[in-house]
């Protein structure tokens, strides 16, 4: 049985003509008229138990957004914007639209009540931190402008993005205020998020880099630094992670990824991996999803990057 086939629950009775599934799927809209449902290579991929809570879920967003908005009069029926998306409450049949959805629904093992409570927090999380604000905060350069870098792509199209947290940086300019940090963290992360098309790539490839640090890089901030911003993407931004790596961890501080295990959801937790450190070593763990070409030299690529 195919991965598509099983999605057409809702094909009109007097209809005769073979339906291609796969091509794109038809549900009945309210007044029982077949509508067409658009589809990308990704939402092509979604499973008959995924279009199952999806289509449960689509009539949940009104109600969603009024909750995640209380005090817009007309948040039920108002379009939003999340991460380039417009979901217009009005007409959901979008297949990008469709991808973010997915997304809370994956990260919440399918369930639409708690695809929906992550749905709403997620809104309102936005609003209170002030993503939009922390998007056009301009960060100095002298402190900032090491620390993220955004290179190439994976063996599949897929956006890799690298967090230098050790060389020679000043952790202690970065970490200091960390309420700064993690708007510039956010602002990144929402900066990775552009290069998704949602079309045919949603997830990215995250790589830290440790080299050099020690335990006393460690200090109060930079934890707090650490924990808060890994809470707030295992809440906030679901789904979006393919693969993350921790390259150059030295190996007496290993243990320290096993601090973050409470942290982080276990499926997430299966997409980590701490690899050691130099060129060659890290080669080895990345270049099987990295093309070389695409990794920089550093990592053991050919590529003349950061
Ligand atoms: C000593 C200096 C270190 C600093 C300054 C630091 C900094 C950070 C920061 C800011 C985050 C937030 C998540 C993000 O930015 O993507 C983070 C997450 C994390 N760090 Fe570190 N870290 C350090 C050492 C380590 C070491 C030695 C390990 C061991 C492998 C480690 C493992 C992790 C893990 C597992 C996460 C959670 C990732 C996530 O939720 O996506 N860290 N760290």
């Amino acid at each position: 049985m195919s991965e598509t086939e099983g999605q057409e629950t809702a094909t009109s009775p007097a209809s005769s003509e073979p339906q291609d599934t796969t091509a794109q799927e038809v549900q009945e809209s309210a007044e029982g008229a077949t509508v067409e449902e658009p589809q990308n290579a990704l939402t092509e991929k979604f499973t008959p138990k995924e279009w199952d809570a999806l289509k449960v879920f689509r009539n949940e967003i009104p109600d969603a957004l009024a909750s995640a908005y209380p005090d817009k009069s007309d948040a039920k029926t108002a379009a939003i914007n999340l991460w380039g998306v417009t979901i217009d409450p009005s007409n959901l049949l979008d297949a990008r639209v469709s991808v973010v959805l997915m997304k809370f629904l994956r990260a919440r093992n399918l369930s639409v009540s708690e695809g929906k409570v992550m749905f709403i927090a997620t809104l309102r999380w936005r609003d209170e931190f002030n993503v939009e604000a922390a998007c056009k905060e301009e960060f100095p350069e002298d402190v900032f402008g090491q620390l993220g870098h955004i290179y190439g792509k994976d063996k599949a199209g897929r956006p890799v993005v690298y967090n230098v947290y050790g060389g020679n940086q000043d952790l202690k300019a970065i970490f200091g205020d960390v309420q700064r940090f993690l708007r510039w963290r956010v602002a990144f992360m929402e900066k990775s998020i552009e290069l998704l098309d949602l079309e045919s790539t949603d997830q990215m490839i995250q790589v830290h880099d440790y080299a050099g640090v020690s335990m006393t890089s460690r200090d109060a901030n930079s934890k707090n630094a650490a924990s808060e911003a890994s809470s707030i993407f295992s809440s906030h931004y679901p789904e979006l992670l393919h693969k993350k790596y921790f390259i150059n961890v030295p190996s007496y501080m290993t243990w320290i990824f096993w601090l973050f295990k409470p942290l982080i959801p276990s499926a997430t937790l299966a997409k980590m991996s701490v690899v050691g450190s130099g060129a060659s070593t890290i080669g080895k763990a990345l270049l099987p999803e990295i093309d070389a070409k695409q990794l920089p030299k550093r990592y053991g690529g050919e590529a003349e990057a950061f």
